[in-house]
């Protein structure tokens, strides 16, 4: 059964510090929502709280609209799969697999039944007889996975469940666990540090700063419009520029009568000869690097605001030598995006008035 999360008002303070203030969540039943954020943020305590492993000083969480405070952890109908996958080393995986039906009594026959299946969903099929310490990390990460869901619990919790794992692992299962999540349904909580993992496996985003969600929405509603400049600076890089009257100030974090405008590297590009866009910036290009599949290059404008674009590998460089004077140009203006200083919300301009 897939069932909604609710965290309301949610205070927690540790020691001496005020570790959760106020924080309310809706994950809809079946959704994956993923809290992002930089380290002490408070990630991990939510999920705790979630899990029922970290007591609340006031607010509640609501599993299907009950309150769950009193509900010891094992009483949650929760999977877990933490950062160390804790297989037991002496049990094998089919045994690991099937633990939490042996811990509710359940016959031989059907832990057997329900530890095939799982390891068959996880792509360990026919493994079911090998230990532990014969399977890689990833293959391991996986038997954590099987046996987190093997209950079918109504939610499940991924705490920095990839961190273990290096680089190409880690991006081969955010897709794993996001197709195994999207096919059993179930709905998921996970915390992570790494904004690719995030924006790969979740339906929303939720970013924590110091303890409150700054802002939570879908990975290119975030990517495009950040509410603040935190957001925006946390999720990639962005140009960041002072406006008014719609014009761009060239002041990087000034705010202007405007607020700030954000443009995406990819966004900002170095105009051909004679060509015009919108809004532009004259800067000189100060360092060109190769990234692969893309250049970066980064220049400054007269009065030392860092100006930063992207463009495929296949481009044309040749004019971009360092040292040259360019145009940078948003040829995209419904790509730029203002953050208005007032109400910390903010809009898109439809039509921004030239540079
Ligand atoms: N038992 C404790 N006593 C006092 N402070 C604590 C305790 N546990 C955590 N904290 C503090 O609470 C804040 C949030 O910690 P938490 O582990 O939830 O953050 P996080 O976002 O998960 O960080 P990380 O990504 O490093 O795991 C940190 O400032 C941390 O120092």
């Amino acid at each position: 059964m897939t069932i909604p999360v609710t965290i309301d008002k949610v205070d927690v303070t540790l020691g001496p510090n005020h570790v959760l203030k106020q924080v309310c969540l809706d994950v809809k039943a079946g959704e994956f929502v993923t809290l992002l954020g930089a380290s002490g943020s408070g990630k991990s305590t939510l999920l705790n709280v979630i899990a029922g492993l970290q007591k609340v000083d006031t607010g509640h969480v609501l599993f299907n609209g009950e309150n769950v405070e009193k509900r010891a952890p094992q009483d949650r109908n929760v999977g877990v799969v933490f950062q160390s996958y804790a297989l037991f080393p002496h049990m094998t995986i089919g045994d690991n697999v099937s633990f939490p039906l042996l811990a509710a009594k359940r016959p031989v026959k059907e832990r057997k039944a329900v530890a095939a299946e799982m390891l068959e969903l996880v792509q360990l099929g026919g493994m079911a007889d090998r230990m532990p310490a014969s399977l890689s990390g990833g293959q391991r990460q996986r038997v954590a996975l099987a046996r987190a869901i093997a209950s079918n619990p109504g939610v499940l919790l991924l705490d920095e469940p990839m961190a273990a794992l290096d680089k190409q692992l880690r991006e081969h299962m955010q897709v794993e666990i996001k197709r195994i999540q999207e096919r059993v349904g179930i709905t998921t909580i996970a915390v992570t540090h790494d904004q690719t993992e995030a924006f790969t496996m979740s339906d929303r985003v939720a970013i924590m700063h110091q303890g409150c969600f700054v802002q939570i929405d879908a990975p290119q509603e975030l990517y495009r419009k950040p509410v603040n400049e935190y957001v925006a600076k946390f999720l990639g890089e962005a140009n960041l520029f002072g406006t008014a009257d719609g014009v761009l100030l060239g002041q990087p974090g000034t705010q202007g009568s405007q607020g700030t405008a954000v443009i995406r590297p990819e966004d900002l590009q170095p105009l051909h000869d004679g060509e015009t866009a919108r809004v532009s910036i004259e800067a000189t290009v100060s360092l060109v690097s190769f990234q692969g599949e893309r250049y970066r290059v980064e220049a400054r404008a007269a009065d030392g605001t860092t100006v930063i674009s992207t463009m495929p590998s296949n481009s044309d460089m040749s004019r971009l030598a360092v040292g040259s004077l360019m145009e940078f140009g948003c040829r995209q203006p419904e790509r730029m995006h203002v953050i208005v200083p007032q109400d910390s919300s903010a809009v898109v301009v439809e039509e921004p008035v030239a540079a």
